[in-house]
């Protein structure tokens, strides 16, 4: 079977957004938006994962996953996709070395928050994670000072460019990270989820 993705063009830059997305919140669009306009990115797709490898909760189901995200986050430059569940990867690793099959004209960016650098170091075969592609990760209240003395950012610390060079990390040759600092969102899905913040506007947003 083919796996489609959704439409590319030679040198396109595109952002990969994973996450378990449950539910999408407006601190995924917010990030989205940001990322799009910060590092010059023509696209960004959402990566609805089967699953975290590293939770041990499977999230709700990826249809209602998907559907949700889909209201959340409507913007002509942004696609929500199943990629993973139809590459039948659960290993960031492999998503990207799949993406890269498939699309290898295609100039990827992995985007994460900054809670994400901070484990990032457990991920399995991160450096080879970190040699693939361009890595931009966005600041998340509580986490902006453990993510730059993380593991992951020690190692890559000769890798990482100054923010004021952020639109040109699509074009640099891996390993290469950027944090940017931005107007940082608080909400998260587990909050959502426990009912302690139903809301999913922009209001909450840390300045
Ligand atoms: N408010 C936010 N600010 C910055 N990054 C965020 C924010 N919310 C989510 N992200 C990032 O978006 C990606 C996907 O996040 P995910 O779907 O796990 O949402 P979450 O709110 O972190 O969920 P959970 O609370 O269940 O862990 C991750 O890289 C995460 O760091
Ligand atoms: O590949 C791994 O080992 C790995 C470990 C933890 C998280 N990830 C990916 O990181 C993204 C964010 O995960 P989550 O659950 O925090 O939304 C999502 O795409 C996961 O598949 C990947």
């Amino acid at each position: 079977m083919t796996v489609r993705t959704p439409i590319v063009r030679p040198g396109m830059r595109v952002g990969l957004l994973g996450g378990s997305f449950d539910p999408a919140h407006e601190g995924h669009a917010h990030i989205t938006e940001f990322a799009l306009r910060r590092f010059g990115l023509d696209r960004v797709w959402w990566l609805v994962s089967p699953g975290n490898p590293l939770k041990e909760h499977g999230p709700a189901r990826m249809d209602e996953r998907l559907a949700a995200a889909r209201q959340v986050m409507r913007h002509p430059r942004v696609e929500i996709t199943d990629i993973e569940a139809r590459l039948g990867t659960r290993m960031t690793a492999d998503t990207i070395a799949g993406l890269q099959r498939l699309c290898p004209a295609v100039q990827f960016v992995w985007l994460m928050g900054s809670d994400n650098l901070v484990q990032f170091d457990q991920w399995d075969r991160w450096s080879e994670i970190a040699a693939r592609v361009p890595i931009g990760v966005l600041a998340r209240p509580g986490s902006r000072l453990a993510a730059r003395q993380s593991r992951a950012a020690q190692i890559m610390r000769a890798a990482r460019l100054p923010e004021a060079y952020a639109r040109l990390l699509p074009m640099m040759k891996p390993p290469a990270w950027v944090l940017l600092n931005l107007p940082m969102s608080p909400l998260s899905s587990t909050m959502i989820r426990q009912g302690r913040n139903g809301r999913t506007d922009k209001e909450g947003m840390a300045r």
